[in-house]
């Protein structure tokens, strides 16, 4: 059987002969009509190739098609070997250059037994006109040609496998993000998204994380057993997602534990401010957009949303008064038009788990007792974790990484204060930072660390006299007061 292009160039060859011919020998319409019907079936005998073209941007505000992305990437993976022109480029979100074929060549590649042929093409527009959207003025496509007596296989089988095949190897070569969501007032600016992103290089990771080894040995095995769990999760019917609540006083490592589980994972970090979302239907977008492969963020949960009980309660009361103030015949705003608890409730069950590719969900929080039972419960958020004070396994942790000691005579004053004083992993780190930046003497950064907890214990003891002085004075005044109360009704 002919290759493609051979019979491509015959038949084209053919083709300008025979309109040369109709021209010199004036052969009316109808008839060179008549003539091309019947050419155009002789031709799907001797041609019998078929052709799928990929195209680089597609759709009204011209985004890059991923297909044409993740052939480029199976490509480059599977068969720039066998191709003599190559390019390449440092695409959007990769950290190494990745290496195709280049434009105008051909590669073939053999599915099942079967050969097609990838042609990577390159038109450019004739307009006048000036554009703004990529990929106007030149548009990049592959063409994939194969015999049309195996349409099947490509289509259902083959168009897949180069999906598949192409996202793993991106995965393999991208560099990791760190998205947050654009406010709606923006989203339908020329080319702006839900998301935008940056590099996500964080450096923490769990080895750099101070807490109790046994709570952090816990934390990777839940996290292996989740990300190897693919085919238990369909076995059970569940969704393939983890919902973590992390909780703890500021500075105990609720962020650093995020950045060491994307870390751990390898994937991406979608941080999501609920402050920019307006209605639960700008949230079903947010999370569409969203891929496989990540971490979907709420930091502080009980102050970004009107989530917690009690603001609830009030709020209700309010909305209960306008209701009341509604004239005859105006209809309430649906549910849809505001963000609501039920809302996110409704996203984190039932659409975000319809999408494909494993995802995990993390609400961080300093007061997880003013939030609603119905958004922690098992199920939705599967794992609950504490972060607390600095105990001294997690100082040792600490130690380790800023002055590279893990033993020390001072490690025993230490050890006594940690057991008396809450002080949290933030102020550890910063009090062993503060004299290391100016000599790089280990003792002199425990001296100061235990300075600083010595003045901590000292602060809060002052803190607690104070306590117990108000209240004595308070139950003072109101015994004062019933005093009074008693004289008054005696008089009367
Ligand atoms: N458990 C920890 N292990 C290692 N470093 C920590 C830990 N906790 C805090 N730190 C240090 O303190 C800094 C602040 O910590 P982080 O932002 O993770 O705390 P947080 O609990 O998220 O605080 P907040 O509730 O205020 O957001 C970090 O950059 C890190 O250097």
């Amino acid at each position: 059987m002919a290759e493609p292009w051979a019979a491509t160039s015959a038949i084209g060859t053919f083709i300008v002969l025979l309109i040369t011919m109709a021209r010199n020998l004036n052969i009316p319409f109808p008839l060179m009509d008549l003539f091309m019907t019947f050419f155009r079936k002789v031709l799907s005998v001797v041609y019998p190739y078929e052709q799928i073209t990929i195209n680089d941007y597609r759709g009204e505000y011209m985004q890059r098609d991923e297909l044409y992305t993740t052939a480029e990437a199976y490509l480059s993976s599977v068969c720039t070997s066998r191709a003599r022109k190559l390019k390449a480029e440092l695409g959007k979100g990769c950290d190494r250059p990745l290496v195709t074929i280049d434009d105008n060549e051909e590669v073939t590649d053999t599915f099942r037994g079967t050969k097609v042929w990838w042609y990577s093409r390159k038109r450019t527009s004739n307009s006048s006109v000036i554009s703004f959207y990529p990929g106007n003025e030149e548009c990049k496509y592959y063409c994939l040609t194969f015999h049309k007596g195996h349409r099947q296989l490509v289509e259902g089988e083959y168009l897949n496998h180069i999906l598949k095949e192409g996202r793993a190897a991106l995965l393999c070569n991208r560099q990791r993000k760190l998205f947050t969501n654009n406010p709606s007032s923006s989203w339908y600016n020329y080319r702006s998204s839900v998301w935008s992103h940056v590099a996500f290089e964080h450096p923490a990771t769990f080895d750099t994380l101070a807490m109790d080894p046994e709570k952090k040995a816990a934390i990777i095995d839940d996290l292996v057993t989740f990300r190897e769990g693919k085919e238990y999760y369909q076995k059970i019917g569940k969704a393939w997602k983890r919902g973590y609540l992390l909780y703890g006083p500021p500075g105990t490592g609720k962020s650093s534990m995020i950045s060491a589980i994307a870390n751990f994972l390898e994937y991406d970090v979608y941080d999501l401010e609920l402050t920019a979302v307006k209605t639960n239907t700008e949230l079903r977008k947010i999370f569409i957009e969203t891929t496989g492969k990540s971490i979907i963020v709420i930091e502080d949960i009980d102050c970004t949303l009107e989530l917690t009980n009690k603001r609830k309660e009030k709020k209700k009361e309010k909305d209960d008064k306008e209701k009341e103030k509604l004239l005859p015949g105006q209809e309430e705003k649906d549910d849809n038009s505001k963000l609501t608890l039920s809302g996110l409730l409704n996203f984190i069950d039932g659409l975000w788990s319809a999408c494909g590719g494993e995802r995990i969900i993390i609400f961080t929080t300093n007061h997880p007792e003013k939030l609603d039972e119905a958004l922690i419960r098992r199920g939705r958020m599967d794992m609950h974790i504490e972060l607390s004070y600095c105990t001294f396994e997690a100082f040792k942790v600490l130690a380790k990484n800023y002055l590279e000691v893990e033993q020390h005579e001072l490690f025993r004053i230490i050890r006594t204060l940690l057991a008396e004083v809450n002080i949290t992993p933030a102020d550890v780190a910063e009090g062993l930072l503060r004299k290391k930046s100016r000599n790089n003497d280990v003792r002199a950064c425990l001296d100061n660390l235990i300075i600083e907890i010595q003045a901590k214990k000292q602060a809060d003891e002052e803190a607690e006299k104070e306590k117990d002085k108000s209240k004595a004075e308070s139950s003072t005044q109101k015994a004062l007061d019933l005093d009074d109360d008693k004289a008054d009704d005696i008089k009367k």
